[in-house]
């Protein structure tokens, strides 16, 4: 990885600002004067016109961006990223490239951002011990807390990757059937409409069909981070869950943060995982390999009130851990993979990753500023999960938002 030049960029940023040059994260957007898609790199309150940029000043790797959205730059895989990456840091802070750049800035809030990339296979794994402790006493309130297997892999199941959905749009509640709690078999909209509050690896380079993705090649395939919200219907999962995992009730929709965060940006997140015991398999050890925990703070919000903050670093399994086990089948990865890291939950109530968590399974309401209380979504609602992480000399690392709002059941 190349080391990244710092230093003051012409543009005079606040050298607070989540979104500064240490962050530089890609999306799609499109504005009202050029609706065909460009890719864009997002800049203090400006996107940077990618598609225009490369084409002027970064000829050899202009084919990347034509097509508008992260795709190709995906697959190129890790010496393209760094050099991209550095070409682009390099423009912001050397004034020569001034008069190039500064009339492919588009002020933000101009711009709409679009699905930064075409998803291709979704996984959720079910990583936080916090969180898989807490829904096992919910969903198993007869059996142990974390089943047998949980310290032994990482628990994923596979989700729809045609219903992932950027930032801003907007969630219909979804119908299905569930069973009352006097044993009856219904159908109707769902009524325990619930949030997760997670991560989002993106997977560039891919693997070849049966050949495992060893633990220390997963910087080779991940490309970068996203927030990610996997919309729950609890009552329709409920039922339908046993024995064959989240199907229905998960599928809906799955809404994803609109700039990708390169692992790049990252550097200065990167932590230990907690320790694990009993000791992984070989092929999960991570023992004395560059640490995949990320001190990455996420933070929850109902209509505009907070609820949550869940702690990234606390995550049991990382996401090197997650495609090593992905793949020891032999299943290959494919450009646009999104790998969900699960529910991130901390020790404590107030860092729950999910409604269920935060308002004990319904029997603790939540009191919002305006006097009314939720156990779960009502219609109406706006959920936004933040984040952000340490970046060099004291700066944070923005991840955006991922923004949705609850619509009547159609
Ligand atoms: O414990 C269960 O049966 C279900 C758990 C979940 O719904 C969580 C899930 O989607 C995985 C995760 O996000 O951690
Ligand atoms: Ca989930
Ligand atoms: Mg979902």
């Amino acid at each position: 990885m190349t080391t990244a030049r710092t230093g003051t960029p012409w543009l005079g940023l606040d050298p607070a600002h989540p979104f500064g040059l240490q962050t530089l994260p890609y999306g799609s957007f499109t504005t009202p004067d050029t609706p065909r898609p460009r890719t864009g790199v997002a800049i203090g309150d400006h996107v940077l016109d990618l598609t225009g940029a490369t084409a002027a000043l970064l000829p050899e790797h202009a084919a990347l961006f034509t097509a508008g959205t992260l795709d190709a730059l995906l697959a190129a895989g890790p010496a393209t990223w760094d050099r991209v990456r550095a070409a682009i840091t390099d423009w912001f802070l050397d004034e020569r490239h001034r008069a190039d750049i500064e009339p492919l800035l588009v002020p933000a809030d101009t711009a709409t951002t679009r699905l930064p990339f075409t998803v291709a296979d979704y996984t959720d794994f079910y990583a936080s011990e916090h969180h898989a402790a807490n829904l096992g006493r919910m969903f198993r309130p007869d059996g142990p807390a974390l089943t047998p297997n949980w310290k032994h892999l990482p628990i994923g199941y596979h989700g729809r990757a045609g219903t992932v959905v950027v930032s801003g749009t907007s969630v219909v509640r979804p119908s299905g059937q569930r069973r009352t709690p006097d044993g009856e078999i219904v159908f109707g909209p769902a009524t325990r409409l619930d949030i997760e509050a997670e991560l989002g690896f993106v997977v560039g380079t891919p693997s070849a069909l049966g050949r495992p993705v060893p633990l220390a090649d997963a910087g080779r395939h991940l490309f970068g981070v996203c927030l990610l919200n996997d919309w729950s219907a609890r009552d329709i999962q409920a039922w339908e869950y046993v024995p064959l995992g989240p199907f229905l009730g998960k599928s809906f929709a799955t809404s994803v943060s609109p700039w990708i965060v390169p692992l790049a940006a990252l550097a200065h997140a990167r932590v230990a995982p907690p320790p694990r015991s009993p000791r992984p398999l070989p092929y999960l050890d991570d023992t004395g390999t560059e640490p995949w925990g990320f001190a990455i703070d996420l933070e929850i919000t109902l209509n505009g009130h907070r609820l949550s903050r869940p702690p990234f670093a606390a995550m049991y399994w990382t996401a090197a851990q997650q495609l090593a086990h992905l793949t020891v089948n032999g299943a290959s990865l494919r450009t646009g993979d999104l790998i969900a890291s699960g529910t991130v939950s901390g020790p404590e109530r107030a860092t729950g990753g999910s409604l269920i968590e935060l308002a004990d399974n319904g029997n603790r309401p939540l009191t919002l500023p305006d006097g009314t209380t939720r156990v779960f979504l009502e219609d109406g609602d706006e959920v936004v999960i933040t984040g952000s992480a340490p970046g060099p000399d004291g700066t944070r690392v923005g991840l955006g938002e991922v923004r949705g709002r609850i619509l009547p059941a159609g």
